[in-house]
């Protein structure tokens, strides 16, 4: 069963950690990303008769503005290795972009930060511009904003990074491209016993006490990030592949359903798992009143909530609070994101969302509540 995680997939965050990037910090490793980018356009394209969404999720950036500057040595002071990413990372998205585009895919620089989703108003349009471009075929090329923060520099960690992407866009599936055929019960290259680790559950506690630091100088979050980083996605029902970045066709042949590397189930299901995070947000900051041809909608046809369905707006929220959608005897059938603030879900009540860049002087979402940020309850 859990073979199949992989060859369902249709949304899947892909990262490589920067020693597979770089080739162990000697500079853009072209033929990898070439490589990468070739399965990446298949996987878009559908080769095998299914379109799937792509993002990837690459570091790099430090190792190669390393190289471009000159420094043989990674520098002690964080500004500088700040400044270094800033260098390379123009280098690191000119290779995607001329290697997907060679493949006829098109491509996206986002820079993002945990901070940035951590803000439920940054984590939506985050949200929306990603899943824009998924829509239009574009594989986004995702790195930390390494100028306005340093904590990846320090720790070495775009696992996480990849995890919170993974969370923010619903992915089915998240590939960990690694130098190591996936987990292994310690160090294999401190301990030649180890054995591998073919399937375990994601958060399971034991896995972290099997996985250590990095094995190289040049990556350095280690295995351990990697693990965290699957408990992580798991939170949203994502399941975790780790897998060898070299190994022939990886990408393919893990969509195809072939068990290679170390797969992390999620315990909970995606749909399962967002209604739990929306149900723990106790924590309203409003409400939205709709009428009964709304609920209808919401409840049996599993429609999102459209501002002309709105009748009247409780509370002060902003866009992407969690807000209660209520019948009209005030009981709540929905909780979810609320795309539009109380001011303006004032202004939008009854009105239909053609009219909402005429109301407001601009257009976010037709949606006040989409179905994806919603959970209806029973
Ligand atoms: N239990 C383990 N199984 C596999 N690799 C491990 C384990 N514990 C530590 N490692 C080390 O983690 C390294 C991968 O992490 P890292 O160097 O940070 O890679 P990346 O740059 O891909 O993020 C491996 O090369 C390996 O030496
Ligand atoms: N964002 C930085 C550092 C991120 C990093 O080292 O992560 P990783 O090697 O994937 O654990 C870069 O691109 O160099």
């Amino acid at each position: 069963m859990s073979s199949r995680v992989l060859q369902d997939a249709r949304r899947i965050v892909v990262k490589v950690g920067s020693s597979l990037v770089t080739n162990e910090g000697r500079g853009l490793d072209e033929a990898a990303i070439e490589e990468w980018s070739r399965q990446l356009a298949a996987l878009v394209h559908g080769d095998d008769g299914v379109r799937r969404e792509v993002i990837m999720v690459s570091s790099g950036a430090v190792a190669e503005g390393m190289k471009r500057l000159g420094w043989a040595t990674r520098p002690k002071e964080i500004h500088e290795l700040q400044a270094a990413a800033a260098v390379g990372q123009m280098g690191l998205v000119q290779m995607y972009e001329t290697k997907l585009r060679n493949h006829h895919v098109g491509s996206a620089q986002v820079l993002l930060t945990h901070a940035d989703l951590a803000d439920r108003e940054r984590y939506l349009n985050a949200r929306s511009t990603l899943l824009t471009l998924l829509k239009l075929g574009v594989v986004p090329v995702i790195n930390e904003n390494d100028t306005v923060v340093n904590d990846e520099i320090k720790f070495g960690d775009n696992d996480t990074l990849g995890a919170l992407v993974a969370n923010l866009v619903d992915a089915d599936a998240y590939v960990i491209l690694t130098d190591q055929k996936g987990l292994y019960t310690a160090d294999p290259r401190r301990n030649p016993e180890a054995r591998f680790v073919h399937e375990a559950q994601a958060g399971n506690p034991d896995l972290e006490a099997m996985a250590g630091g990095a094995g190289s100088s040049i990556g350095k979050g280690g295995m351990l990030t990697k693990i965290l980083a699957a408990k992580r996605a798991a939170g949203s029902g994502t399941s975790t592949v780790i897998a060898w970045g070299r190994e022939q066709d990886v990408l393919l042949r893990l969509t195809r359903g072939e068990a290679i590397g170390t797969l992390l189930v999620a315990p909970t299901h995606k749909n399962q798992a967002r209604k739990q995070w929306m149900m723990d947000h106790l924590q309203l900051h409003g409400s939205v009143t709709i009428d009964d041809g709304a609920v209808r909608k919401l409840q049996g046809e599993g429609k999102s909530l459209l501002p002309v369905g709105m009748v009247a707006v409780e509370g002060d929220f902003s866009r992407g609070d969690v807000i209660a959608v209520c019948d009209a005897g005030g009981k709540e059938i929905a909780r979810g994101l609320a795309n539009y603030s109380s001011a303006e879900a004032r202004l939008l009540c009854k009105h239909a969302s053609s009219e909402v860049e005429q109301l407001l002087g601009y257009r976010a979402e037709p949606e006040m509540v989409h179905r994806d940020n919603m959970v209806v309850l029973s």
